[in-house]
């Protein structure tokens, strides 16, 4: 579990603050999604979480521990698998495994164990013995992984962990973080595409200019956007677009019309094809929907400024 509480990050007084007055948890048996454009202040966020640098102000609780006043009880509780990994590289995947069990007094027999099936699991089995330099950025993603579990810590931050991924990498982290979120852990992606952790995201956090935007539910997230209505009708002409027109702003490609802008509250969509019956339209589908998650994001954060 990790509080984020009112924190705020300057890097340099003259610019911003990178994050600023930031509030949110992660619970545990959770998967929350931080959303946000380039430079939104997700990796800032995800790197004071994890110990890598200080918050200016605020307080960051993991578990239960402060990461500035109780930094190595909380840090070994956080995994964090960067943007772009970067390992020594000359070093094998074996050999930095076993370095990083030393952090977590593994040793032996347990932790030849743990490595290996942590390896397995990510797919880098056959390539233990080759230097970390020849892996692409997805195996090293991959690695990344692997070492930054290998504690099998409560919290697991992703900072753009699906970006650049090819879908077979894509399905593997989405797995792997069901698996995580099934054991009770406490799990963090980050995203510059809303509609990238639709899926997968029981929460979404956006921010943006470091601040908190909107935080959406799972449940929320199909209802998100304005509502489209998608109409088609097989005898459609000139008479049926002023019908529609009515309702909205229209655009027609042959038969199929989308109706935009809706000029009637939702719970009066019934009398779009009560109204197209009656003039004897024949109604192939009608089907109103939510704006795609990207057109309602970047809406939310246009909004904003
Ligand atoms: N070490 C640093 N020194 C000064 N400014 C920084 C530093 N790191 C990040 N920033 C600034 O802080 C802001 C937030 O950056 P951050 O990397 O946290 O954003 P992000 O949402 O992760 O973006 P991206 O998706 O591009 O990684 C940006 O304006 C960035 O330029």
């Amino acid at each position: 579990m990790i509080d984020i509480e009112s924190v705020t990050k300057i890097y340099t007084p003259k610019n911003p603050p990178a994050v600023d007055n930031l509030e949110f948890s992660i619970k545990d048996g959770e998967i929350l999604g931080l959303v946000g454009l380039n430079g939104a202040g997700k990796t800032t966020t995800i790197r004071m979480t994890s110990g890598i640098i200080l918050p200016t102000s605020g307080r960051i609780m993991v578990d239960g521990y402060d990461i500035v006043q109780d930094k190595v009880k909380a840090a070994a509780n956080v995994g964090w698998i960067p943007e772009l990994p970067n390992f020594e590289p000359n070093a094998t995947p074996l050999q930095l495994m076993n370095y990083f069990a030393g952090f977590y007094n593994l040793k032996g027999k347990e932790a030849e164990e743990r490595i290996m099936s942590l390896l397995e699991q990510v797919g880098l089995k056959e390539h233990l013995h080759k230097k970390l330099r020849s892996y692409s950025q997805g195996m090293k993603k991959r690695f990344s992984i692997a070492e930054s579990i290998i504690g099998d810590p409560q919290n697991v931050m992703f900072d753009e962990t699906l970006n650049g991924l090819d879908p077979e990498g894509v399905l593997f982290v989405r797995n792997l973080m069901m698996k995580l979120k099934k054991r009770g852990k406490a799990i963090l992606l980050s995203s510059h595409i809303l509609s990238e952790i639709q899926d997968m995201a029981d929460r979404v956090v956006i921010i943006d200019h470091g601040k908190l935007i909107k935080t959406i539910k799972r449940s929320e997230m199909k209802t998100l956007g304005k509502t489209v209505v998608h109409v088609t009708v097989e005898n459609f002409n000139a008479d049926c677009k002023k019908i529609l027109a009515k309702y909205g702003d229209v655009e027609t490609k042959d038969n199929e019309s989308m109706i935009r802008d809706l000029k009637i509250p939702e719970t009066d969509l019934p009398s779009i094809p009560d109204e197209l019956v009656k003039s004897g339209y024949r109604i192939v589908r009608f089907d109103p929907v939510g704006e795609s998650l990207e057109e309602y994001f970047f809406n939310l954060i246009g909004g904003m400024k």
